[in-house]
């Protein structure tokens, strides 16, 4: 292996010195394009500032400067292109490669060597020296066991036989490791790169793709793809390379500004930021449910889904939470849409459009528009009709008061540079101008009124909503109401209300977004999720989940998620894929955290060893001498260590319990980053991260019940290398049924267990 090991660095460094050799050119390419734009944007610059009072001159600079600023976006254009082609010769610079298949092709003479990386490289004869990981032969470097092979291509489906599996590790163009496989991808390499501490930003996992990923990754054929995965099996990171995949695959008609990620927090999106760059792609919009409908409902604050969490922790009314369910199921969704539908005009919530605390059209005239148009008609079409109609009236209101006083006093309040912008090119007929000027006048201070039709203003869908809920139980109108009267809105209300307003009005829906993602979707109500189906038609869905750290709901199976999701959200094609082999925890840490599943057996651990986890536990009185003694101990050997609580509120008091002797930050919904040190964060602000360290804190009887399970699960399933609970007085059950086997537990104090 030694001298193979040369053979290899040889063509490292001859591939090395062409990358850099292209480096070169290209960066000079670069330069010489920044020069060239500043020259552009200099002389643009000198153009803009000419003073026209000439209309012909103004005319003539106007389309001067027009054209500069095209010359400038087509620079800007090549720039961008010049930039990543440098970036990404930069990083194969150091990192070329890190795979190699030898395969022989059917129907070809001899057999050929690949080498695969992060992007293709061809040397100036327009030989590949690399390949892309996404290339379609290079499915065969994650799927192919030696021996014979199949893969697909855009011609159809190829053979060939797997001669030489190779993989390798390249650092600043040395090769660190290398080893031959037979497997998919072989354990070792993934060894190497699990073993890693944590990082602030999630990596991309391209060299060590799993072969069941790579189904995730390279799926084209479905409308739904359900990745039904356990915690720590590369859900995120095979969506993510997902994402890059499709975006090669579809280099025409994909761009990621179509494409949306819906994530769990801020924190996770800063956290998983710096993966598509890293694979020479541009972000995908990221946003999360509250941000999401929090755009539709300005001036309202949204409950987040952790705040609704919270809630539901601290008080719990029975009878609200009951109605609450209801609103979150697909059939709640269908009810308001039927009411939309066969709403009768006279019980549509019309409301005047005002100007200035005058009524310009008033309530009445609305309904008269609305009941004019075609009974036979659906709904959306009577109402984009009143539309249309309501626009023309303006535009008769506003001839009928082009020659009122108040537009000759405003007229006469103009400065005569004021005139001449708004009249220019008219002519020199006065009476032209003038008129001209009214009627400016007039559509200017009409114009709210215009932007109120377009917005949908003159219905009110709050109070039509309220009533729709009464019509179904009073309460639950009274309660929504009171939200309202404090501008506030319950999450489980958003929904069902967008669907009622896009019903009534026919409005948003994007047909621009083609992939939609979400992570952690075992999060979302059917309510939730058949919204997102109505407002993106021409996405496609890849949702991700696992229904095991569902924190708002019970589990289910992945094939039960997948039954609803086909009844409720009518795709065509749906696929579900499951991933039950976890990357993240060592095995022991694995083993453990599966024990508090039901059908925990199904989880496999990777064989990456570490510490077993231990169960801690303290008394009352000497809690916190001896977490800040685990603090300690952990300190010396990790960086990234993370104390889990169940809520905001005790993860605040622990951190000021603990303020004297040790510094640390508590995570709120809004952090957008991770800071360096002790980390107290909810278990739900730890959805998606992962820390070198972790300790659930206060896993007693009261805090963690049998029924918060999944929570205790979330939270264990978020360490890497060493995981700790601590319990105070009485233990939680919940440990005490796990096979004693896969932890240490130690008694810290003289605590007697029951
Ligand atoms: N094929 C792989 N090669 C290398 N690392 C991997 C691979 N698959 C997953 N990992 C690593 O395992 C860890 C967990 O991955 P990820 O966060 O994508 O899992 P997840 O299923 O989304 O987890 P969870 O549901 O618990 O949040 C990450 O550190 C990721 O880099």
């Amino acid at each position: 292996m030694e001298n193979e090991k040369k053979i290899e660095q040889h063509r490292v460094d001859q591939v090395v010195a062409k990358i850099k050799t292209k480096l070169m050119n290209k960066t000079t390419e670069l330069n010489q394009a920044q020069m060239e734009r500043s020259a552009v944007e200099r002389n643009y610059g000198q153009n803009a500032k000419i003073n026209t009072f000439e209309i012909d001159d103004q005319m003539e600079t106007n389309a001067e400067v027009q054209q500069q600023k095209q010359l400038v976006a087509k620079n800007l254009q090549t720039e961008d292109i010049l930039d990543h082609q440098v970036k990404t010769l930069k990083f194969l610079s150091s990192s070329p490669y890190f795979g190699r298949i030898d395969i022989h092709e059917t129907g070809e003479p001899g057999p050929e060597t690949l080498y695969i990386g992060n992007a293709s490289f061809a040397d100036e004869q327009n030989n590949f020296l690399i390949y892309d990981w996404r290339a379609p032969i290079s499915s065969i470097y994650y799927n192919g066991t030696l021996g014979q092979v199949t893969y697909q291509t855009p011609g159809g489906k190829q053979t060939a036989k797997l001669l030489k599996k190779r993989q390798f590790r390249i650092k600043q163009g040395q090769i660190k490791q290398m080893f031959d496989t037979n497997e998919t991808v072989g354990d070792q390499l993934l060894q190497a790169m699990l073993s890693e501490h944590s990082s602030e930003y999630m990596q991309n996992i391209v060299a060590t793709i799993q072969q069941e990923q790579n189904a995730i990754i390279r799926d084209t054929q479905h409308d739904l793809l359900l990745v039904q995965g356990v915690a720590g099996s590369g859900k995120t990171s095979a969506a993510l390379q997902r994402v890059a995949f499709l975006l090669y695959h579809s280099r025409e008609n994909l761009k990621a500004e179509q494409m949306v990620l819906f994530s769990p927090n801020r924190l996770f999106s800063n956290y998983i930021s710096e993966v598509l760059p890293s694979l020479g792609e541009n972000n995908l919009r990221q946003v999360t449910l509250a941000e999401f409908f929090g755009k539709r409902f300005e001036g309202l604050k949204i409950e987040s889904l952790f705040t609704s969490f919270e809630h539901q922790l601290v008080k719990s009314d029975p009878t609200l939470d009951k109605l609450n369910t209801f609103k979150q199921t697909a059939a709640f969704i269908r009810q308001v849409i039927t009411y939309a539908k066969n709403l009768p005009a006279d019980l549509l919530q019309f409301v005047p459009l005002d100007l200035a605390g005058r009524t310009i059209i008033s309530q009445r005239q609305i309904r008269q528009l609305y009941q004019a148009t075609p009974t036979g008609w659906p709904a959306t079409l009577r109402y984009s009709e009143t539309k249309k109609k309501l626009r023309r009236l303006l535009r008769q209101k506003i001839q009928a008061n082009v020659n009122k006083d108040w537009v000759t006093d405003k007229m006469q309040d103009l400065s005569d540079e004021q005139i001449r912008s708004m009249t220019a090119q008219l002519g020199d007929d006065p009476l032209i101008i003038e008129q001209a000027l009214r009627r400016q006048i007039v559509t200017q201070s009409y114009q709210p009124l215009f932007e109120a039709i377009y917005n949908d203003y003159f219905i009110d869908i709050y109070k039509q909503y309220s009533l729709f809920l009464a019509e179904q139980d009073i309460m639950a109108a009274d309660a929504f109401n009171q939200q309202l009267e404090f501008h506030r809105l319950a999450l489980a209300d958003c929904a069902p209300l967008l669907m009622l307003r896009d019903t009534l009005t026919g409005s948003g829906q994007n047909h621009q977004i083609k992939q939609l993602f979400i992570d952690e979707m075992q999060d979302y109500t059917p309510a939730q999720l058949l919204y997102l189906k109505h407002a993106f038609p021409s996405a496609h869905f890849t949702l991700l989940g696992d229904s095991e750290q569902a924190l708002y709901t019970t589990a289910k199976s992945a094939k039960k998620v997948l039954h609803e999701l086909k009844k409720d959200l009518h795709f065509k094609k749906a696929q579900l894929v499951e991933l039950n082999k976890s990357y993240r925890s060592s095995q022991e840490i694995t083993l453990f955290i599966r024990e508090m599943l039901p059908a925990g057996q199904n989880i496999q651990p990777f064989s990456r060893h570490g510490e077993r986890p231990e169960w801690l536990i303290t008394s009352h009185d000497n809690w916190k001498s001896d977490l800040l003694k685990q603090i300690q101990s952990l300190k010396t050997e990790f960086t990234s260590i993370a104390i889990i609580t169940q809520t905001a509120q005790a993860a605040e008091k622990l951190q000021a319990q603990l303020r004297a002797q040790l510094k640390t930050t508590v995570l709120k919904s809004d952090n957008y980053k991770l800071p360096d040190g002790i980390i107290i964060l909810p278990v739900y602000l730890a959805k998606g991260l992962e820390f070198d360290a972790v300790i659930v804190f206060n896993v007693s009887e009261s805090e963690y019940p049998e029924s918060r399970r999944s929570i205790l699960y979330t939270a264990c399933s978020r360490a890497m290398h060493s995981l700790k609970l601590l319990s105070i007085d009485t233990p939680a059950k919940l440990i005490e049924q796990v096979n004693s086997a896969t932890f240490k537990k130690t008694l810290l104090s003289n605590q007697v267990l029951k």
